[in-house]
């Protein structure tokens, strides 16, 4: 039982042991009925047989009035017949002689089920040469009918059992038909609501509907995993696109700042510090200008892939936007171990890039750096003091090379 409702397998014993008791009571029943009918007749007839066959035997002692020969007929004729009583009248309706069988063997039960079942006494007429001399009464026992039923109420709990017994095992293999799939049914069912599992099948059944159901049941789960598998692709390209630089494949300033958050929350925690580098392309317009777009593209790709070659995996690079490009240090020792990392991306711009059409581009990128705690407690103003500081790198950048034209 579960929540109040019965399980299946408890109807089908229930409406199988209801059906055989209901046939067997019924079949019992009417069998019961028949056998009192025949055997009320049969008692009948034989009280009647006895009572004429008594009065033949009784009738000299009625002519010569020997009540003595009279009891010891009686006794002789009826002991060990199913007789309670008899009683032997002579021809003023006076009692000649009585006998009684003593100690009823079914303690009267069966005398009085005689009367029920309406068994009248055997009554047989005295006679001499056709004059009535006397009467004699037979009462039955009932003993033959209790025995009747004693053995029809066994026979019938004997059926009983067995019909319970043959109907528990109906129910059982009905069970298995029938429950066993619905419950695999609901089992899969569950498990695909509980816990998406949806590679899980139903088995086949051995009735051709419950089959069905379950082949019909297995290809909505199969559609249902194609769509679901479809959906979780299309999702992570989603996620990919909505955190992820198209041109470079770096992280872009989303994920970036998502990543940048929450390393500072670590940072705080556990007293750590990070870096955050500010990047920016030297007259990269100029490239665009003189080379064209797709020669500008081609440069951003190699300045990406060369920062990204230089950091360690906790470390993140992002492209911001433009020709801007940002790196998360963490975790860093300090300013002195970000301004190492700023000299080697200084050192990987030295190689020039070569585009797929033969021209050779000189990367060159200026590098602003903040660290936390140092520099700025949140994004906002690390951000911004890297900016500044690249900006200030940038200037000294131009006055360099200026000077160096001159
Ligand atoms: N090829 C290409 N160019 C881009 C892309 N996004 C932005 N740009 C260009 O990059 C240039 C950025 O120029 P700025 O950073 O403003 O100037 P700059 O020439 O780098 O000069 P400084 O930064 O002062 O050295 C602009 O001309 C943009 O049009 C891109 O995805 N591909």
């Amino acid at each position: 039982m579960r929540g109040g409702n019965a399980s299946l397998h408890a109807v089908i014993r229930r409406a199988h042991l209801r059906m055989a008791g209901m046939a067997i009571a019924l079949a019992g029943a009417l069998l019961l009925l028949v056998g009192v009918v025949v055997l009320r007749f049969y008692l009948l007839n034989n009280l009647q047989l006895m009572a004429r066959s008594l009065a033949y035997t009784v009738e000299a002692s009625l002519v010569f009035n020997d009540r003595d020969e009279a009891g010891q007929m009686l006794e002789q004729l009826l002991r060990g017949e199913d007789v309670a009583r008899a009683q032997v009248f002579d021809a003023q309706g006076q009692v000649f002689v009585h006998w009684s069988s003593g100690k009823s063997a079914t303690g009267g039960v069966g005398e009085v089920l005689a009367a029920v079942i309406g068994i009248k006494p055997g009554e047989a007429e005295v006679s001499q040469d056709g004059k009535p001399i006397g009467r004699v009464l037979l009462y039955s026992d009932g003993a033959g009918f209790v025995h009747f039923l004693y053995a029809g109420l066994a026979v019938l709990a004997l059926c009983l059992g067995i019909s319970g017994y043959v109907g528990m095992r109906q129910s059982r293999r009905m069970m298995a038909d029938i429950a066993e799939p619905l419950q695999q049914l609901a089992r899969v069912a569950r498990a695909v609501r509980r816990d998406r599992s949806m590679d899980q099948r139903v088995p086949p059944a051995r009735i051709a509907e419950l089959h069905e159901l379950g082949d019909d049941f297995n290809a909505l789960l199969s559609e249902l995993q194609m769509r679901h598998e479809r959906l979780q692709q299309q999702n992570s390209v989603l996620e990919l696109q909505a955190l992820r630089d198209g041109l470079t494949g770096l992280a872009n300033r989303v994920y970036f700042e998502q990543r940048l958050q929450q390393a500072l929350r670590d940072a705080h925690d556990a007293g750590h510090k990070l870096a955050v580098l500010f990047l920016d392309n030297d007259r990269f317009k100029h490239v665009n200008d003189v080379h064209g777009h797709a020669a500008g593209d081609a440069l951003l790709k190699a300045v990406a892939d060369r920062l990204q070659s230089l950091v360690r995996e906790s470390d993140m690079v992002a492209r911001l936007g433009g020709d801007e490009f940002s790196i998360l240090l963490y975790p860093v020792g300090g300013v002195a171990d970000a301004q190492f990392v700023a000299n080697k991306i200084q050192e990987a711009m030295r190689d020039p890039v070569i585009t797929g059409n033969g021209v050779l581009l000189n990367p060159s990128v200026s590098v602003g750096i903040a660290v936390f705690p140092q520099h700025g407690q949140d994004m906002e103003s690390l951000m911004d003091y890297a900016d500044q500081a690249m900006y200030e790198a940038k200037l000294a950048r131009r006055a360099e090379h200026s000077l160096l034209e001159e």
